[in-house]
């Protein structure tokens, strides 16, 4: 069975669409989908990280106002009138969250789609919409097939590109390790995910021996998250914790063939925004000879944010980091909503980033759906990779900028 975090149906004759999501607060322990009805479902949803990982985020956001529209009156209205509310619509959830730059990509690309739509002498609120629907489920199954692409191609660079992958295609009987960070699977994307596509994929070409995943403190997406899609999927796998890597690395030599992390926001220079801790899992990376390697969508990369001096940190409550949340089992064995307990002294000043920029200087690529980028000369150069995307997204493109 697939997980999958993204569960929606089309409106038809039964009725309007409808849009439910796994809630992710309650994984590992419990399996629960929420309905999501309307974009203030979605904002709460993405806030309180229901759903997270930075394509998903903008999937549901696109998804939740789509079902919206078919709830509501709104294509009974005039076309300029269904093109403002929805626009505004978008603007509203895209201030859930300010660092994924998906979101507020998605949000770009969907208002240029109303506005090309309602610009037609003939256009009505009902044409708006449906150009509306069809461009934000569209949304859903590209992702899917581009991470499968992400997959491969991060697959084929890692065998070709490192010597446990070389001695690997050589069938010397080599380990070909992967550490990841975070959650980038299925429960982050609408399906197979981006850097644990590529361990499914280097698992699927009969390369990958093991993977590690960290713990991922201060929110445990990688515990909770990436361990569970590891053990759903039966990939032999390792849970350590953050700071366990510079040991691991330290112990495991060149079995660990590449590092493997997702992104938030890709900046035009290459510098990477990504869950807190990524960084240092650079820096350990070119200590210690092994690949540091980005996954990402080109929906991912911001052209418009220059460097990662531009993008927008965002910072959570103290909380997350001085209590740690675990399953109440009721009196009659039942699981409950899950509750936390304090670990940090009362009192203590708190700092919660929940990204964190590591530099491109020490990224050794960035593999997107249709192909690895590598720095030429110490450069990245994103552009090439624009010239082949659709009309669609190309036009969201330019007012693509840093924060929100
Ligand atoms: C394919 S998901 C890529 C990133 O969004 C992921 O690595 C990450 O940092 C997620 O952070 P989160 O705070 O859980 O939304």
């Amino acid at each position: 069975m697939v997980l999958q975090a993204i569960k929606y149906t089309p409106a038809s004759s039964a009725g309007a669409a409808t849009l439910n999501i796994l809630d992710q607060l309650l994984l590992p322990h419990q399996s629960l989908y929420i309905p999501i009805s309307s974009c203030e479902d979605a904002f709460d949803a993405i806030k309180q990280m229901k759903v997270r990982g930075a394509p998903a985020i903008a999937i549901v956001a696109a998804l939740a106002l789509a079902v919206e529209c078919t709830r509501t009156n709104i294509s009974s209205r005039s076309a300029a009138e269904a093109r403002d509310q929805i626009i505004e619509r978008l603007g509203y959830v895209k201030k859930s969250r300010p660092t994924a730059v998906n979101l507020s990509d998605a949000v770009n690309k969907l208002s240029n789609v109303v506005t090309k739509a309602a610009s037609s002498d003939v256009a009505d609120g009902q044409a708006v919409v449906h150009k509306y629907i069809a461009a934000a489920e569209r949304m859903l199954i590209d992702d899917v097939s581009d991470n499968k692409a992400i997959g491969a191609h991060g697959a084929k660079w890692i065998a070709e590109h490192t010597a446990a992958g070389q001695s690997k295609t050589r069938n010397a009987a080599q380990e070909l390790k992967i550490l990841t960070h975070c959650n980038t699977g299925s429960l982050a994307t609408a399906g197979y995910g981006t850097a644990l596509g590529v361990i499914r994929s280097l698992r699927e070409a009969g390369l990958l021996t093991h993977a590690f995943c960290s713990e991922t403190r201060p929110y445990n997406q990688g515990s909770r998250l990436t361990a569970y899609e590891l053990v759903h999927d039966q990939i032999p796998a390792t849970l350590v914790t953050d700071s366990m890597a510079a040991s691991l690395l330290a112990r495991e030599g060149t079995n660990v063939a590449a590092i493997v992390v997702g992104a938030d926001r890709v900046a035009a220079n290459g510098d990477t925004a990504n869950k807190i801790g990524t960084y240092s899992l650079a820096v350990l990376a070119r200590h210690h000879g092994v690949k540091f390697l980005v996954a990402a969508p080109r929906t991912t990369i911001d052209l418009g944010t220059p460097s990662g001096e531009a993008i927008v940190i965002e910072e959570r409550d103290q909380q997350e980091v001085t209590r740690i949340k675990g399953p109440q089992i009721g009196s009659n064995g039942d699981l409950r909503e899950p509750a936390t307990i304090s670990t940090a002294a009362m009192g203590i000043n708190v700092w919660n980033p929940a990204f964190d920029v590591t530099p491109a200087d020490l990224i050794d690529g960035v593999i997107t759906e249709v192909g690895v980028v590598e720095k030429q000369n110490g450069v990245f150069n994103f552009e090439p990779l624009f010239a082949s995307m659709t009309e669609t997204h190309r036009e969201s493109h330019p007012s693509t900028v840093g924060g929100m």
